[in-house]
């Protein structure tokens, strides 16, 4: 654990080296001042003190030079403190600050299958609560490196008074030490679990908050608090029995270095007796003993959050490490307007034995829209997905305007591909800030018109502030059909070259569905169109179908042409049409303008 931690300590020291050093230089300078003034107080005893109380002479430099050293030594203790404590602060935020960064930059670069492993509440934990762990002993790390300076020079100063004393310090200084030793091996288990069960809660209170609806709907209040309870208190008897162990060690460590001073008083009268040492050098010793006492405890603090700063760090390292990183290529997709998209022979898996989809091939001419048609699994999510470059294929290639897409540039790939999922994300900011996200070039003008075409226009001008409308966190203001209208026309201010549409449109009534993709396909800026559809409608609005079966392609053509050749594809158009049929009996689409929508431009309702 010992080895552990200072592997960690000193990439943080790598990292931070002047802070560091500042924050050292500062604690050195302390205990140096620390151990000088145990000999002027030495001294002003023997020459002020015992003098004054005695009925003899003082000198008046004494009188003068005395206290006057001692309000520089203060002066100066001040100054190391203030060094100290700022330079190990700064470091540990610094630290905190670039291991934060580096991890949810890593986050951004892990593929999508990474992330569908890891649970968010404990990527929310390594990002703040492991990071802050990993760091918390740099605080007191530069006075515990004082201290172990300090104490060196201590012994050296007992050495050079009497070896009787020095004796006394090579006692109580090695046991102090290896208590602390004992306590940090004794801690270390506690305080990893402790910080995996922080990183448990966490995460379950995560899912039972995302979930909220479904645990309300499902009457499960009960079921899910006591599953967080059940964590909860794992976390509380795993805090309790590091508190426990620090209860039982903290009184020991206090008291040791007092039982030094006693001892070093004891032994120092005697040799006082037999005359080895003076006065002015048993007040030096006795003073150094009780100054010790407290500096001592901060190679506690550092040895005593080892063990969790280990633990924390063993989990930032495991999101740093981690693989499965898509790299950019450093190609930039040249041309403008609609783009070709092809795949060839593409066969993909999540899990190695489990293939989803086997040599996949199909072309999307430029500025066609074709609608990706096959059962629930078939892999139709998983094309938009590789088709955004979300994932990369296990064998064969998929190319924008014959470009292998791994060749692509970040910004090339966002520039060119826009997926609009099923499950419209909306940022808690104005409808202007969801639309434009900040990006170059996306000014009003592209977002009234990207709202137009996805037929948000409507309903954002009947919001109290339009554009300046705050949407509030996940946009819980907004129905779902405008979620995901509001998502389209994030994706279309863009302007990007190709559009993937994941059932994007699911939530929105279908003869909206209709309009948007009809001014999708009429809008000046073209763009090829790849929709993963479940609407008859939506379907016969598509140049070609490419129709898939258990991940692999069956059949390409026109709606007509697959009906009257597909059985399979016939049966499951009929089916999406019946569903269609029932829902639209039950008007179940969560669009909640639609009417209004319809009656204003002049719609039948
Ligand atoms: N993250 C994942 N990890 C493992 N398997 C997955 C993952 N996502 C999807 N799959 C599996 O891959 C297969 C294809 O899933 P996909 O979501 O692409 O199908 P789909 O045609 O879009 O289905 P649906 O119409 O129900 O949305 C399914 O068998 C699914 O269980």
């Amino acid at each position: 654990m010992l080895a552990r931690g200072a592997r960690v300590m000193w990439r943080g020291i790598r990292d931070e080296p002047r802070l560091f050093v500042i924050a050292v230089v500062g604690s050195c300078l302390f205990g140096a001042l620390v151990i000088g003034q145990a000999k002027v107080i030495g001294w002003l005893v023997e020459d002020l003190v015992v003098p004054a109380t005695t009925g003899g002479e003082v000198a008046a430099d004494v009188l003068v030079l005395g206290p006057s050293v001692l309000i520089a030594m203060g002066l100066g203790r001040v100054v190391a403190i203030f060094g100290r404590r700022l330079g190990a602060g700064f470091m540990q935020f610094a630290l905190q600050a670039r291991y934060r960064h580096a991890v949810t930059g890593r986050y951004l670069r892990l593929p999508v299958s990474w992330h569908q492993r890891h649970a968010t509440g404990t990527l929310l934990s390594n990002a703040n609560s492991d990071v802050e762990a990993a760091w918390f002993p740099v605080a007191p790390l530069p006075f515990a490196v004082g201290t172990v300076f300090m104490l060196v020079t201590a012994v050296i100063v007992l050495f050079a008074v009497d070896w009787a004393l020095a004796l006394v310090g090579l006692v109580v200084f090695p046991v102090l030490f290896v208590m602390n030793v004992v306590f940090s091996r004794r801690m270390a288990p506690r305080q990893a679990h402790a910080q995996h069960m922080r990183a448990e809660v966490a995460a379950i209170a995560h899912e039972s908050f995302d979930g909220a609806l479904v645990v309300k709907t499902m009457g499960r209040e009960d079921l899910e608090t006591r599953r967080f309870a059940q964590r909860a208190g794992e976390l509380r008897d795993a805090l309790i029995s590091v508190g426990r162990l620090r209860g039982l060690f903290d009184p020991l460590m206090e008291s040791l270095p007092f039982l030094g001073t006693l001892l070093a008083l004891l032994v120092g009268a005697w040799r006082l007796d037999q005359g080895a040492i003076e006065l002015e050098q048993l007040v030096q010793v006795t003073f150094l003993f009780t100054v010790l006492a407290f500096p001592v405890r901060a190679i506690g603090w550092v040895l005593g959050d080892l063990p969790r700063s280990v633990a924390g760090w063993d989990r930032v390292e495991h999101v740093l490490e981690s693989t499965g990183q898509m790299p950019y290529g450093t190609q930039r997709l040249p041309g403008t307007g609609a783009a070709e998209l092809s795949f060839r022979n593409v066969d993909f898996a999540y899990e190695p034995a489990q293939p989803v989809l086997h040599d996949v091939t199909f072309t999307l001419p430029a500025g066609r829209t074709v609608a990706l048609v096959g059962p629930t699994g078939s892999g139709k999510s998983t094309i938009a997905t590789l088709a955004a470059r979300l994932l990369d294929p296990d064998q064969g290639q998929i190319a924008l305007d014959g470009a292998d897409v791994r060749g692509l540039t970040a910004a090339s790939l966002a520039g060119t591909v826009a997926l609009v999922p099923q499950i419209a994300f909306v940022f808690d900011d104005t409808v202007r800030g969801n639309v434009a996200l900040d990006r170059p070039g996306v000014d009003d003008d592209r977002v009234a018109q990207a709202l137009a075409t996805a037929q948000a226009d409507t309903f954002v001008a009947r919001l109290p502030e339009h554009l300046d409308t705050q949407l509030g966190e996940r946009g819980t203001s907004l129905s779902g059909g405008q979620r995901q209208r509001l998502t389209l026309a994030r994706a279309l201010a863009g302007q990007p070259r190709l559009l993937v549409l994941d059932d994007a449109t699911s939530a929105v009534d279908p003869r909206v569905e209709a309009r948007i993709l009809a001014s999708l396909r009429e809008s000046a800026h073209t763009a090829t169109i790849l929709v993963v559809a479940y609407r008859r409608a939506t379907i016969a609005l598509a140049d070609e179908v490419v129709y898939i079966e258990s991940g692999r392609v069956v059949a390409t053509g026109t709606h007509e042409q697959l009906l009257a050749t597909v059985s399979g594809y016939a049966d499951l158009v009929t089916a999406y049409e019946k569903a269609e049929e029932e829902r639209e009996r039950e008007r179940v689409y969560d669009d909640a303008d639609v009417s209004a929508t319809a009656e204003q431009e002049g719609v039948a309702a």
